[in-house]
């Protein structure tokens, strides 16, 4: 059957009340009402499948441990269960001093007595009675009349305050009692009063404080706006005598969806107390949500004297026992009440957290509150025990805020706004195309795939292995800005697996790089935009640096952005630099090494360098670079050969043999056997001493010598075997490898001088060592200079000494 197009033949309004000079719109309420959980009863008589004891107990234990005092625990005379229920908790004494359990029971002899006896024994009850009051139901259910009615509410009243008064005298029970005109709202309102005035008087001791009386005014079916609940109410607050005597409670369902709004209504009207459950469960639509209600007054900043600071732990147990889910709209509680995901909001979110942070800084520096502000946000999740994770997802709908955001929360980096729309692009165009929700690692792994960010994995084509940036030496002789301003690059970077010794100047470190990978790479591209900040607080504090660059007179629009993150600021930038290279060549072929050499030597010292390190591992330092490119050069210009070049493995030989690198012990001059190096004095100075033997034109030697590090040490012991002065011009190292099977590699410049004729000749020679142990490598790269150095004169020694 369609829709009435006329539904006023069928459904008749509400008959409002007319309230001459209502007082409740102007009110503001500032106290929290009296609250009553009726889970265990209207909310679990409304469930398909009841609860079992034990759901029973574990509610009843999160309903007194969210702190909740007065609880309705059961319809006693329903069923053995119920009543077991009441008998266990009150056996098992889990019922707190300071909590009231309250019961239900209609207007019936025999189940008054069962309701009664439920409680004997406990410390506080409320016994609450119900009849419907309503012309309809008067009508239809009872088939009786106004008087009968009334009638009926005050001979059970009087039968309760008999059975109430002997259960005290034998077991010392405290009893309250609360009576429910039920259906109120559909009531003539001067007949609910009529029969509460009854209600009253055979109870016949309502007093205050304690003693109060509790009017329970349920809105049973909800049937009408919550302007004309609280209208009711405040209707029957002027109207009842003895107001002091009595505590005017709520218990308004949720048929019209507004039960929050008549609850917060009803209690400006006048009432003191509200009936409702945890997540708003209950006979159809539900009772009025506590949850909602108590966190709408902490969001006024007033405590509600119930606490949710685990929601989650909450919705588990109560979903748990009701069999229900909780929707994720739900006020505070659905899983996407804490959302965002269209642009906007995502945008205003992230700002509203930034300016918050900021403005909470100064707000504690001055010792004040921190007001929580926040667009979208009317709670802090946190104080609900949730965490900011799902404060922003992202779809098609979403915007570079809300991604910005998220990159930021889990991966640190605060994305300049340029690069934040840039990457916005990225996560829309994967949006659409898989039309549906980015998660977070969806949004991190684009990233770090975009940006070559993050580990081995995304790594780019090209990769900064190492590097030093030194001041140009040919600004030195400008003037002094020029000398501070202009950077020189060396730097080792792999490219597509093959390493690449790289050179170039610039005004500062990121353009001495786009120098380099321009004069090695054939890359032409300059930046545009560079910032950075550090990532965190403390010692381990790292920079991350964010580069844009484009290529110079092609069309301004295209631009790409990288990003790099270092415990060295320079490196950072650097990385970054790389980022946005790696993303700007694409699959462009780069120029690989080739070595050319001789006559027309294309490649230079770097290329030469590129070699060596990738057959040996070893990054040679400038000096280094630069005298082996002499001892390369000469040797294919003496070569007899016709091409004048050379090969990888011709260059890799001419290394080692020239600088002693892993030559066998035997086809060296001098070598070390054994060494022992330690600590002088009580090793708080670097001090130390060599012993050890060396073997010297294949005789062996004992040496022993001290210094203020190891390498003087050992020029200590080799001046008692050599004529002449040993010292180290440069000295570096690296390492070779990861893990346990890294390496130390080592370089030394040594230069002797030795007296000829009355004057000193100086020569100087190149070693190259590694091994195992720093200390070896060090040692052992200082004797294969000294077996190049030219014209080294061994002292004549005794046998061994
Ligand atoms: C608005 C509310 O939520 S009220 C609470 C509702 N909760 C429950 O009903 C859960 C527990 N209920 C039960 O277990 C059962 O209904 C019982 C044990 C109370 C009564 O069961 P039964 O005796 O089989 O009666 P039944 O369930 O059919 O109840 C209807 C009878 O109670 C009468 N009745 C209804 N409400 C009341 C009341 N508040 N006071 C007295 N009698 C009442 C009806 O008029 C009807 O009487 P009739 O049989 O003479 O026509
Ligand atoms: C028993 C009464 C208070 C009730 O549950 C209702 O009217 O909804």
């Amino acid at each position: 059957m369609p829709m009435l197009s006329d539904p006023s033949i069928k459904y008749k309004p509400y008959t409002p009340l007319e309230l001459k000079e209502r007082q409740w719109p102007s009110k503001v309420n500032r106290t929290p009402p009296i609250w009553l959980s009726t889970d265990l009863r209207d909310g679990n008589q409304a469930l398909a499948n009841p609860m079992t004891i034990e759901q029973k107990t574990l509610f009843f234990k999160t309903i007194v441990k969210c702190g909740y005092k007065e609880i309705e625990v059961a319809y006693p005379a329903a069923s053995d269960t119920d009543f077991g229920f009441v008998r266990m908790l009150i056996e098992e004494k889990l019922v707190p001093d300071d909590v009231w359990l309250q019961v239900l029971t209609p207007a019936r002899e025999d189940l008054i007595k069962r309701t009664v006896e439920s409680v004997a024994g406990c410390k506080k009850a409320i016994i609450h009675m119900y009849n419907a009051t309503s012309c309809l139901f008067r009508e239809v259910v009872f088939r009786n009349s106004k008087e009968e009615t009334l009638a009926l509410a005050v001979k059970h009243t009087k039968i309760i305050r008999q059975l109430t008064e002997e259960c005290t005298a034998k077991y010392g029970t405290v009893f309250k009692y609360e009576y429910s005109p039920e259906t109120f709202t559909q009531t003539e309102p001067d007949f609910a009063i009529e029969v509460c005035e009854a209600v009253k008087k055979a109870w016949g001791k309502a007093g205050t404080g304690e003693d109060r009386i509790i009017f329970n005014l349920p809105a049973t079916v909800e049937i009408g706006p919550p302007n004309h609940y609280a209208d009711l109410i405040e209707n029957f607050c002027r109207k009842i005598s003895e107001r002091e005597k009595i505590i005017i409670s709520l218990h308004p369902h949720n048929d019209r969806g507004t039960s929050i709004a008549a609850a917060e209504l009803g209690i400006l009207a006048g009432a003191d107390r509200v009936e409702g459950c945890l997540f708003g469960n209950g006979e159809r639509t539900g009772n009025v949500d506590l949850v909602n209600l108590a966190l709408n007054l902490y969001t006024q900043g007033i405590h509600p004297h119930v606490d949710f600071s685990d929601i989650q732990a909450i919705i588990e147990i109560v979903t748990q026992c009701n069999d229900l889910p909780v929707h994720p709209r739900h006020p505070y509680a659905g899983e996407l009440v804490f959302t965002a995901f269209s642009g906007s909001h995502q945008d205003a979110v992230k700002k509203g957290f930034e300016v918050q942070k900021a403005r909470h800084e100064v707000a504690r520096s001055k010792g004040e509150n921190q007001y929580w502000h926040m667009p979208y946000l009317p709670i802090d999740p946190a104080d609900l025990g949730c965490d900011y994770d799902a404060v922003i997802r992202v779809n098609s709908q979403s915007g570079k805020g809300g991604i910005a955001y998220l990159v930021k929360q889990n991966l640190g980096l605060d994305l300049p706004r340029k690069m934040q729309i840039a990457f916005y692009s990225v996560i829309q165009t994967i949006a659409d195309r898989e039309a549906r929700e980015m998660t977070v690692d969806d949004i991190t792994t684009a990233f770090r795939k975009t940006y070559h960010f993050g580990g081995p994995n995304y790594q780019g084509r090209l990769v900064l292995r190492s590097f030093k940036i030194s001041s140009d030496p040919a600004a030195e002789l400008k003037d002094e800005e020029a000398q501070d301003e202009r950077r020189r690059f060396d730097g080792t970077v792999s490219v597509d697996g093959v390493f690449r010794v790289i050179k170039g100047e610039g005004n500062g470190p990121l353009s001495a790089l786009l120098d380099a990978l321009h004069t090695y790479l054939d890359i032409d591209l300059s930046i545009r935009e560079y910032s950075e900040h550090t990532l965190s607080d403390g010692k381990d504090a790292k920079a991350a640096s964010y580069v844009e660059v484009y290529t110079p007179g092609e069309n301004k629009k295209t631009s790409w952005w990288g990003v790099g993150v270092d415990p060295d600021i320079a490196a950072s930038g650097l990385r970054a630099l790389l980022s946005a290279v790696n993303s700007a060549i694409g699959d462009k072929p780069l120029p690989e090494l080739k070595l050319s050499v001789g006559l027309n030597a294309q490649s230079d010292q770097a290329d030469i360098a590129s070699v060596i390190l990738n057959t040996l591992q070893l990054e040679l330092p400038r000096r280094l670079q630069s005298s082996f490119f002499e001892v390369v050069q000469r040797a294919v210009r003496d070569s007899p050969a016709s091409t004048k070049e050379i090969s990888y493995d011709a260059l890799t030989k001419l290394f080692k043999d020239t600088y002693k690198y892993e030559l066998p012990a035997e086809a060296m001059r001098c070598s070390l056997k054994s060494f022992k190096m330690e600590y002088l004095g009580d090793g708080t100075d670097s001090r130390r001493q060599i012993n050890g033997e060396l073997i010297v034109d294949s005789r062996s030697r004992k040496i022993t010598g001290e210094g203020n590090g190891p390498l003087s040490a050992m020029l200590a012991a080799l001046h008692s075997q050599f004529d002449g002065t040993l010292s180290i011009r440069e000295y570096s190292e690296h390492s070779i490898g990861e893990g346990t099977e890294v390496l130390a590699a080592s370089y030394v410049e040594l230069v002797y001088t030795i007296d000829e004729g009355g004057k000193q000749k100086k020569t100087s020679a190149w070693g190259v060592a590694s091994d195992a142990d720093i200390t070896a490598s060090g040692l052992k790269a200082v004797l294969c200079a000294v077996c190049s150095v030219e014209g080294v004169k061994a002292k004549t020694i005794a046998n061994g000494r």
